[in-house]
């Protein structure tokens, strides 16, 4: 069966009438797995939308217009238009296939100007090489009815499908063909899967991938009119999940690096588009730097402040503001967080906060909210749309003090039958994932659960290659700072920007001799340990050091973990410390450097997993 990227179910609810209806039916029935259909969705940069688009690597590109016209109600056609008789009198329209063929056209001039999308040798030489075509559906009117008259000159049988066509003891393969029919073009290779990504690239600004950059959030950048050699769009198993989420509450659960956030960024958009309300929508997440990736992402997109971004904390502090609320002012740092978070709490069960104020809710690393926390959230969400997304990675829960046994229905979210898993890590190399993985052994076992259970996925690596991470291993905490320095160094000679530098530490105290190795060498950093410290200035280019906590959600192409012996800090259990490192491994999208004064157990635990990856990799090497 073709696949839907949009839900079978999903197409079907929003199909405008029985003709749509038994065209989706039809290409459910006919095609084979290498189709993909979508409905009614925009397509291009004009945002076209056509009843039906289907492409197959094979076959290329279709846009189908479906009209369930009453045969009766056509009182006239030409090549152009249509005319016809409706409740609100004689109405004249264009022409389906003037329509559809406007659409295909529009397209293909689009796909035209991607040299990778180009034929080469003749006889179409500089011609796109994805067929195109177009077709209507006339989903009410049968073949005997137009019988005998001039109907086939103003739409074609070679391009016109009737309802005799949407029969259902029609040979499958006979309507393959009728659709093959209205191609205007024909290559004999198929696409390659990366020729098929770049079309769905050009087809479907929204599912690009787009790098977010905390840069840009502050610092808008020109937009490029040069087309980008690499084209990344959603996997399609990420685009059916985005695009099947609709309203009611929805879990995905996906490890580091899967797209958990890509997608939430897509769904955010796409509600704010769609919104008739002015009701707000809200992302909650937990640390304050990943709030500021994403409404950075959404700014950039364009979508407006309706879609408020806040951490869990901050989001407290504005309901204390906005309902006079009392919190103990007496308390600071964790005492005051969590006094906070209970006053809410509390006055959301007691009314004193109403409920519903959001039409929809998304919560990213939901793994890192107390359950009283995502049961606060679940009851602020519009009883009438109820569309709450989560987003949970069991693997990366490293804010939670105690291990729970955790249950989505206990915190009033419906996760039955509304749970999807994403298992792909796009952002890391496949070395760098290894390690990650290696390291972390024991907590992310695949864990088989019911929608209701938190679920451990493990991820799979998308495949990119890079360099095998290094462990720098230094006798005391000066030279280990000094050997830092000095790496860092060197990939800034080598080109890379100061920006795509993070290093990660366990506590704050071990930042100061670093800063102070790399501005001897003249090296901007920002620090977590500078004194006042409140938060980074992203536009100002320089180093980052941060603790290991506050990396979550964030990526660096370099990411060096400093100070490995400080792990396990301070009696803290070892799988707790080793989520932590696995989050901050999963941070690098390129180079992972670790390093460490003296040895530990961990020091010896990261170098033992190295020696075991490096000769996993040489042996696979080996046998290509
Ligand atoms: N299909 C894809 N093709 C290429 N890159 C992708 C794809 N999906 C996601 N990415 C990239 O992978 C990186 C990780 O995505 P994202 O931050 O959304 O993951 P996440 O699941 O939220 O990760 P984490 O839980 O570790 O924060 C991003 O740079 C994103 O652009």
């Amino acid at each position: 069966m073709a696949l839907f990227p949009q839900g079978l179910t999903q197409i079907d609810k929003r199909c405008a009438n029985a003709g749509e209806r038994a065209v989706l039916h039809q290409l459910k029935r006919c095609l084979s797995d290498d189709y993909l259909v979508w409905h009614d969705v925009p397509i291009g940069p004009k945002a076209r939308q056509p009843d039906f688009v289907v492409f197959s690597p094979r076959r290329g590109l279709l846009i189908l217009e479906v009209k369930h016209w009453a045969w009766g109600s056509l009182r006239a056609y030409n090549r152009d238009s249509v005319e016809l008789a409706t409740a609100r009198g004689l109405v004249t329209v264009a022409h389906p296939l003037l329509q559809a063929r406007g659409y295909a056209l529009e397209l293909n001039e689009v796909l035209e100007r991607d040299p990778a999308l180009i034929q080469d040798a003749p006889p179409f030489r500089g011609k796109s090489r994805v067929p195109y075509g177009w077709g209507c559906v006339l989903s009410n009117v049968r073949r005997k009815q137009v019988e005998g008259t001039d109907f086939a000159e103003v739409f074609p049988d070679f391009k016109t499908l009737l309802r005799d066509d949407l029969s259902e003891e029609l040979d499958p393969y006979e309507f393959e063909k009728r659709l093959w029919g209205m191609y205007a073009g024909w290559t004999p290779q198929a696409l390659t899967l990366p020729q098929r990504d770049r079309v769905r690239w050009h087809l479907f600004p929204e599912v690009r991938v787009q790098q977010a950059s905390l840069f840009e959030a502050q610092e808008q950048t020109a937009p490029t009119l040069a087309l980008p050699d690499l084209m990344q769009v959603m996997d399609l198993q990420q685009e059916q999940v985005a695009r099947t989420l609709g309203e009611g509450h929805r879990v995905i659960h996906g490890p580091a690096g899967s797209g958990k956030t890509m997608i939430l960024i897509f769904r955010a958009q796409q509600l704010a588009a769609a919104a008739a309300s002015e009701r707000p929508i809200l992302v909650l997440c937990f640390n304050r730097i990943l709030a500021q990736r994403i409404e950075g992402s959404l700014r950039q997109r364009g979508v407006d402040e309706r879609v408020q971004v806040r951490t869990f904390h901050g989001w407290c502090q504005d309901m204390v503001r906005t309902y006079q609320l009392d919190v103990p002012q007496h308390l600071a740092g964790d005492a005051y967080f969590a006094a906070l978070a209970e006053t809410v709490e509390r006055a959301v069960a007691r009314g004193l906060v109403p409920g519903g104020q959001y039409l929809a809710l998304l919560i990213d690393e939901a793994h890192d909210f107390e359950d009283a926390w995502l049961r606060v959230a679940a009851r602020m969400v519009d009883p009438a749309t109820n569309a709450l997304l989560v987003l949970y990675d069991d693997a990366q829960s490293i804010y939670q003090k105690k291990r729970r046994r955790f249950n989505f229905a206990s915190v009033g979210i419906q996760a039955q039958g509304r749970t999807s898993i994403l298992k792909l890590n796009y952002r890391n190399t496949a070395e760098v994932l290894a390690l990650a993985m290696h390291c972390a052994q024991g907590l992310l076992a695949d864990r088989p659960a019911t929608d209701d259970q938190m679920q451990a996925v493990q991820p799979s690596s998308a495949g990119r290659r890079g360099p095998l991470p290094v462990l720098l291993q230094a006798p005391n905490v000066r030279a280990e700072a000094e050997l830092v320095a000095e790496r860092i160094a060197q990939a800034l000679a080598d080109g890379r920007a100061p920006d795509e530098v993070a290093v990660l530490f366990r506590t704050r105290q071990r930042m100061v001799l670093v800063a102070a190795a790399l501005q001897r060498r003249g090296i901007a950093v920002q620090s977590m340990a500078t004194p006042g410290f409140r938060a980074f200035v992203w536009k100002r280019p320089s180093v980052r050091l941060m603790t290991l906590h506050s990396s979550k959600g964030l990526e660096f192409p370099l990411v060096v973990i400093a100070g490995l012996d400080a792990l396990p800090w301070k009696g803290e259990p070892l799988d707790e410390e080793l989520r932590l490192l696995y989050v901050g491994m999963t941070r690098a999208t390129h180079e992972l450097v670790l390093s460490a004064a003296g040895t530990s157990p961990m020091v010896q635990r990261v170098h033992n997993s190295l020696e075991a990856v490096a000769l996993q990799f040489a042996e696979q090497e080996a046998h290509v």
